[in-house]
């Protein structure tokens, strides 16, 4: 039976599930809608109510062909709800769950789409500061693109923040999903639309390798990579498409392109990728999780294929809405946290990152490499502690809200910043 939201709307058939709430199949008066509904027992907290106001106000005049509208925001009794555009299909994540890697003509033409609604939304002056696989809607039922790939749309902009809001002070809080974050926001600078690219440019990869650049192993670890960490080439990636990536993933905000740029510059090199395969990259270092603080006590494996041909399961975020996991989720949902000091990122919690190796080579965690491994983890292991002490799982959800410029979500505030 349908569920009434407001005297507007009628919710019909859940959708999908996120952190805050359920995305309903819904209709309104002008036809099909999707409604994201805020979890009844978190509607009394100030900071989800204020990323669904958020996300309505980031996005009022915001119609883009490569972004979710949100039409309406319903507050009903105790029902918060969100309508959008609704996009018949699935979302990013799913997709390359399903797939592991896309064959790059698919992924240049996807990533392509999300800077081209990137582009809008930093015209309008809104940075989306959240943006990774999930937040990616792939529109199945339109007509298919190059490489057979559907329309992508850029959605959740619930985090999203204006570009230019004035600060006083350094942020003393990170908002984000730690495998995206650019190292900027890492040592705490404003959230620019740079951001957005270097998190888009770690989406590609991911797409190509099956993997992000920087990620695995605990939060602090993948923090202090992009710092200090230098992408490894992915075999058999075309040198253009890499040089691109390259120039996206750079340290300094100022020299990654701006996103028409990238849009243009991935759709120019469509022809060149058309009818190549998904690169033949195998998981990276199998001893990532046990470097990790905490890895003996959770077996997962981190980024790349799973035993038994599970579904990857990413670690490295907690979720900022306490218990939010959706049942059957591996999801990770982007977090709060402390921006670590620089005497913190400087040291390593661990080496390096996972280099990507051509399928075949033999695998770093393999039993001749195991020894080595074990006599780095013991030199590790001190550093490790010292970073997991500062940038703890305490101190990840507990973090003070002293950020001169922060977003209502941010400080608990309920009054949504205004375009
Ligand atoms: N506009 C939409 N049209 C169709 N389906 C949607 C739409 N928005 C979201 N969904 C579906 O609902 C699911 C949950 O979306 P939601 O934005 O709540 O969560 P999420 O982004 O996966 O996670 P989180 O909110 O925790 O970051 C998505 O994965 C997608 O499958």
């Amino acid at each position: 039976m349908a569920r009434k939201i407001g005297s507007r709307y009628a919710a019909h058939q859940i959708l999908g599930r996120g952190s805050a709430g359920t995305v309903w199949l819904g209709e309104g008066p002008e036809g099909p809608v999707a409604i994201k509904l805020l979890r009844e027992d978190l509607a009394s907290d100030q900071e989800l109510v204020g990323r669904f106001v958020q996300e309505r106000t980031a996005l009022l005049g915001l119609e883009h062909p490569h972004v979710v509208s949100v039409r309406d925001l319903v507050v009903d009794g105790n029902d918060l709800a969100l309508v959008m555009d609704l996009v018949r299909g699935t979302d990013l994540r799913t997709r390359l769950d399903r797939e592991r890697r896309l064959a790059p003509e698919s992924a240049a033409a996807i990533v392509a789409d999300v800077a081209d609604g990137l582009a809008a939304a930093h015209a309008a002056g809104v940075v989306h500061r959240d943006v990774k696989p999930e937040n990616v809607l792939l529109d199945m039922q339109g007509p298919l693109g190059p490489g057979g790939s559907h329309r992508a749309l850029l959605t959740d902009f619930g985090v999203a923040k204006l570009i230019d809001t004035p600060r006083r002070t350094r942020a003393s809080k990170i908002i984000g999903t730690p495998d995206y974050l650019a190292p900027e926001i890492v040592e705490g600078l404003p959230p620019r639309a740079s951001v957005d690219i270097y998190a888009l440019a770690t989406v590609l990869y991911e797409l190509l390798a099956g993997f992000t650049p920087f990620g695995g192993g605990h939060p602090g670890a993948v923090l202090r990579r992009h710092v200090t960490e230098t992408v490894v080439p992915l075999p058999g990636i075309p040198d253009e498409l890499w040089q691109l990536l390259v120039q996206c993933l750079a340290k300094a905000p100022a020299s990654r392109l701006r996103a028409p740029e990238l849009a243009a510059r991935l759709r120019e090199l469509l022809p060149l990728l058309a009818g190549m395969p998904p690169l033949d990259v195998d998981e990276p270092g199998a001893e990532q999780p046990e470097d990790a603080p905490g890895a003996a006590e959770e077996p997962e494996p981190g980024p790349g294929p799973a035993r038994s041909g599970e579904p990857v399961r990413r670690r490295g975020a907690i979720p900022l809405v306490p218990g939010a996991r959706p049942a059957g989720s591996n999801r990770d949902t982007h977090t709060s946290m402390r921006v670590p000091a620089p005497d913190e990122l400087a040291g390593g919690a661990r080496g390096t990152a996972r280099a990507p190796r051509a399928s075949g080579a033999p695998r770093p965690g393999s039993a001749r490499n195991r020894a080595a491994v074990r006599r780095r983890r013991v030199a590790l292991s001190a550093g490790a502690l010292a970073l997991a002490a500062v940038v703890g799982v305490g101190a990840w959800l507990a973090t003070s809200g002293d950020d001169a410029d922060a977003n209502p979500q941010d400080t608990k505030h309920s009054a949504p910043a205004t375009p």
